[in-house]
């Protein structure tokens, strides 16, 4: 299993089997790959093998098991993974191959590099600097509890289902999980840190729904949720991922879970994967 990548530009991958921790890259730039996938010999292959690379903002792909709930980002534009050819690979050196995505909607085709040898640093890095990530492979284990406001149901529960998908994706076992409802996006904090400071799980995801009224309540609640996912996590040291969605109106909540604006939920999912990788791997007390 190799652990690789950094996007060069938002169009360019370049990924290094031999990076096995992405010293050289932030942990947004993150990409997770098969080793098998690596030296891809055939594009179905690698098409339904390639892990993901999550960032809050960006650029990210997901081309996991399943496509249809797969999606690729790129300059802000979220694509359902359907929606891109995977064009032959192209060997470039001995060591390199260069797989290109065509997004039907990006003028320019995403392409992305796969090295099996050669290493690259970066001008910065100098063998007395330690850089730790988390990673998004190796999930399976790892216990994750869902915190969950009923209020705007209608957008909760597929957000639920988002981070639900996406643990299953990542390995994460049903029986790891563990589901609490509350009722409101204001209540999330006080549960997330009981259940924080419980010690059964690796990370908590929290997720919530807050559309704007007519009155200055959806300040209140916001905020109120924001700072009570940041408190629990401080105060139980275990993570806790704000997956509460602060809307204008519900079209913009819907098009978070799981419309055009992807699914925040499951990129809760994969924080909060990271971040239980990175405690475990690399600040465990
Ligand atoms: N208006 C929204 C709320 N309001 C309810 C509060 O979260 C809370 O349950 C109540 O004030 C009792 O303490 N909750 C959301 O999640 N989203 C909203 O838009
Ligand atoms: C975000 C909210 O709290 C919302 O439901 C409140 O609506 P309103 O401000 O119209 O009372």
């Amino acid at each position: 299993m190799f652990t690789v990548a950094f996007f060069t530009t938002h169009d360019h991958l370049d990924i290094h089997s031999d990076v096995c921790t992405p010293r050289d890259f932030t942990t947004h730039d993150q990409l997770d790959i098969d080793s098998d996938v690596c030296t891809p010999r055939d594009s179905t292959a690698f098409k339904t093998k390639m892990a993901a690379t999550t960032t809050a903002s960006s650029t990210f792909i997901h081309l996991l098991h399943d496509d249809t709930s797969s999606l690729l980002s790129s300059r802000g534009t979220r694509l359902r993974s359907s929606s891109l050819a995977l064009l032959p690979t192209r060997r470039t050196s001995s060591t390199s191959h260069l797989i290109q995505f065509s997004p039907k909607c990006l003028a320019n085709p995403l392409f992305v590099t796969a090295t099996t040898a050669e290493k690259k640093k970066s001008p910065f890095q100098t063998e007395a600097v330690r850089q730790l990530t988390g990673f998004l492979t190796k999930a399976e284990g790892f216990r994750f509890a869902i915190v969950v406001a009923r209020f705007n149901e209608i957008v909760t529960r597929p957000l639920m289902d988002g981070a639900l998908d996406t643990l299953k994706k990542y390995s994460v076992k049903e029986e790891d999980i563990d589901v609490v409802w509350v009722p409101g996006s204001f209540e999330i904090g006080l549960v997330a840190e009981k259940l924080g400071k419980s010690g059964k799980y690796h990370a908590i995801l929290c997720i919530g729904a807050v559309v704007r009224g007519d009155t200055t309540h959806y300040d209140a609640v916001a905020n109120s949720a924001a700072s009570g996912v940041l408190s629990a996590g401080l105060n139980s040291g275990v993570p806790c991922i704000f997956g509460v969605l602060t809307c204008e109106d519900m079209d913009q909540a819907l098009n978070r879970a799981g419309g055009k604006a992807g699914n925040k939920g499951s990129e809760a999912a994969l924080t909060a994967i990271e971040m239980a990788s990175l405690f475990e791997h690399h600040l465990k007390d």
